[in-house]
């Protein structure tokens, strides 16, 4: 067993935190509530299984959570504690009692937020974004699922560091000519091996991020991921529609407009993002994200709340497969390019799931992690 090491505020021994109900799980980690039982604190453990995370090398994680330690934002979701317990790398951390931006909408908001609960979110997003990007660090999983929510409305931005770096250390996705990572949020550049991108892909997938807020699902979500390479690599950029989406700001089209841009040299920092006008105006989110929570109207079908619970469970079930099929990947962009170069325009969507199979047994088991051989290594 490992020395017992942590913040000073919270141990890195599981026996001092007793794990309650699961509260929700990714491609390859479960996020548990939890008791601190030293302090009797509310904390959040995320339970990342080690073999199903290729690629991860135990140093490059390790030397992630010391990183990790020096990162101090409001916006930033942290790290209190990690540590190494059998095959998993438990992450401790704050409780976000609201849980995600995503978990919210698929519960009570399923053709997304008003736009100014959208303007706060994403304000306060940038600025976590804003304060990583000085650090020198690129968060690489911008979307709704990765921002949490707590009862006074404070935001913040999760999944950076010790997870992060278990997909994304170092240059992998260069050197390699692979890449992991959910491809709806994708910037083209970093689809693309040999390209090379920075903090910019962080301002791509915050701007589909912000679709994503405004329609409920992230656009191409419904096509199989091959095809959403392809089409982020060769449409043209997705935006707010001028027909579609009247009831949304000039303002915020715009600022969408500017992150979407695929051309990573003419996207904003997320500093100058921070002054277009679509911010300035944003209100405090203990004003409009709170209203989120608020109790929903009574509505008259007494049928239509056990529909929308059951359409939210059916879509939470299918969000974790299709996050289970492509989250843990680590693809081959060409093996890639030359599969989705099968699928036509008019094919139908639905077919997509044969050719998700396909493109796993093409790709093989690939792993590339040593499990520790100390049940409790601490990092
Ligand atoms: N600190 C936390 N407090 C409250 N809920 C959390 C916390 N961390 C995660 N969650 C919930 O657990 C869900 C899953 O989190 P996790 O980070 O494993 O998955 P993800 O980021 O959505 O997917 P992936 O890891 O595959 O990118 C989140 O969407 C959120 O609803």
């Amino acid at each position: 067993m490992g020395k017992m090491q942590g913040t000073r505020s919270h141990s890195a021994n599981p026996s001092d935190y007793q794990l309650l109900e699961e509260i929700g799980h990714g491609a390859t980690a479960t996020v548990y509530k939890a008791i601190y039982l030293p302090s009797k604190d509310v904390v959040a453990v995320k339970c990342l299984d080690l073999d199903r995370c290729s690629g991860t090398n135990l140093d490059d994680v390790r030397r992630e959570a010391q990183t990790l330690r020096l990162i101090d934002h409001p916006n930033v979701l942290r790290a209190y504690s990690s540590f190494v317990v059998d095959r998993n790398l438990w992450v401790v951390m704050p409780f976000m009692s609201k849980g995600s931006c995503l978990h919210r909408m698929k519960t009570a908001y399923p053709d997304g937020f008003e736009e100014a609960a959208i303007a706060s979110i994403l304000k306060e997003t940038l600025k976590a974004l804003d304060y990583l990007h000085r650090q020198g660090h690129i968060h690489r999983d911008v979307k709704a699922g990765n921002i949490l929510l707590d009862n006074n409305g404070t935001v913040k931005l999760a999944d950076f560091g010790v997870s992060a770096c278990m997909f994304d250390s170092g240059d992998r996705q260069r050197s390699r000519n692979t890449f992991v990572g959910t491809p709806c949020w994708m910037a083209p550049e970093v689809m693309q091996p040999g390209t090379g991108y920075n903090s910019k892909a962080d301002i791509w997938s915050f701007g589909i991020t912000a679709l994503e807020l405004a329609h409920g699902h992230a656009p191409f979500s419904n096509y199989p991921p091959m095809k959403v390479l392809l089409m982020t690599i060769q449409n043209a950029p997705p935006r707010l529609d001028q027909d579609c989406d009247k009831k949304f700001s000039k303002f915020f089209k715009d600022m969408v407009a500017m992150c979407l841009v695929k051309d990573q040299t003419k996207r904003p920092t997320a500093e100058k993002l921070l002054k277009h006008s679509f911010f300035k105006h944003a209100k405090p989110p203990e004003l409009s994200v709170k209203k989120l929570f608020a109790p929903m109207p009574p509505l008259c079908n007494p049928v239509k709340p056990l529909q929308l619970q059951e359409a939210a469970q059916q879509e939470a079930t299918s969000q974790s497969q299709y996050q289970r099929g492509i989250s843990a990947w680590n693809f081959d962009i060409e093996d890639l390019k030359a599969q989705a170069s099968l699928v036509h325009d008019d094919d139908d969507i639905h077919g997509g799931k044969d050719d998700d199979r396909s493109m796993k047994a093409s790709l093989g088991d690939k792993k590339l992690i040593q499990p520790p051989h100390d049940p409790m290594l601490v990092l």
